[in-house]
């Protein structure tokens, strides 16, 4: 989901695997050479989602060994789910909606898919009704570490059971 954390811990995964790290927001950011904001307002979610499915399978063609954060959206959209599954180890960040509110409430204006709600309740409850459609996607990866516990040394022992039992 926005605001779940997949920046900061997949920086500190990156770090701790000795892998690049990519944010895909930031990867069509730069193909666009424009904001994720800009893309919503001038050419909308549809376009945006077909330079998300884009972008997402030219970095994974270019670069198949990275840790890669996705946006909430991604496995959502055009089979992303299905690519990321198959080429490669999917984490979900499960946060709890309160807790990403507090995390977000003074982040989103910025926010094409959460800008203009008038207050907190609001924030809340589009983002309830965000994750109750996306469970279905996010229940999917492999992989799952619950908030306030998703550091880096929680992954580190996922991976190894999850390695394990393979
Ligand atoms: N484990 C954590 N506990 C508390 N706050 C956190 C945690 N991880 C990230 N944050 C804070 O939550 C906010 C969002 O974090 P981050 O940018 O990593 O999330 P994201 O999933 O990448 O968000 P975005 O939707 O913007 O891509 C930041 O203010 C960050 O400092
Ligand atoms: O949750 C989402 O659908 C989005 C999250 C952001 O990371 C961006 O990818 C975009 O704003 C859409
Ligand atoms: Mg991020």
């Amino acid at each position: 989901m926005p605001g779940a954390g997949k920046t900061t811990l997949g920086r500190a995964l990156a770090t701790a695997f000795e892998l690049p790290f990519r944010d895909l927001d930031e990867e069509i950011v730069r193909s666009e050479g424009r904001s994720v904001a800009d893309v919503f307002q001038a050419d909308g979610e549809e376009y945006f989602r077909r330079r998300e499915a884009e972008v997402l399978r030219v970095l994974l063609a270019q670069q198949p060994r990275l840790v890669l954060a996705t946006g909430g959206g991604t496995p959502c959209f055009h089979n992303n789910l299905e690519l990321l599954l198959e080429t490669g180890l999917t984490l979900y960040l499960a946060v709890p909606v309160p807790e990403l509110v507090r995390r977000l409430q003074h982040a989103a204006a910025a926010r094409p898919l959460l800008a203009r709600l008038p207050d907190a309740a609001a924030l809340e409850a589009r983002l309830s009704e965000t994750l109750a459609y996306r469970q279905r996607f996010y229940d999917r990866a492999p992989l799952r570490c619950a908030a306030p516990t998703c550091t880096v040394e929680a992954v580190q022992h996922l991976l190894a059971t999850y390695q394990a039992s393979a």
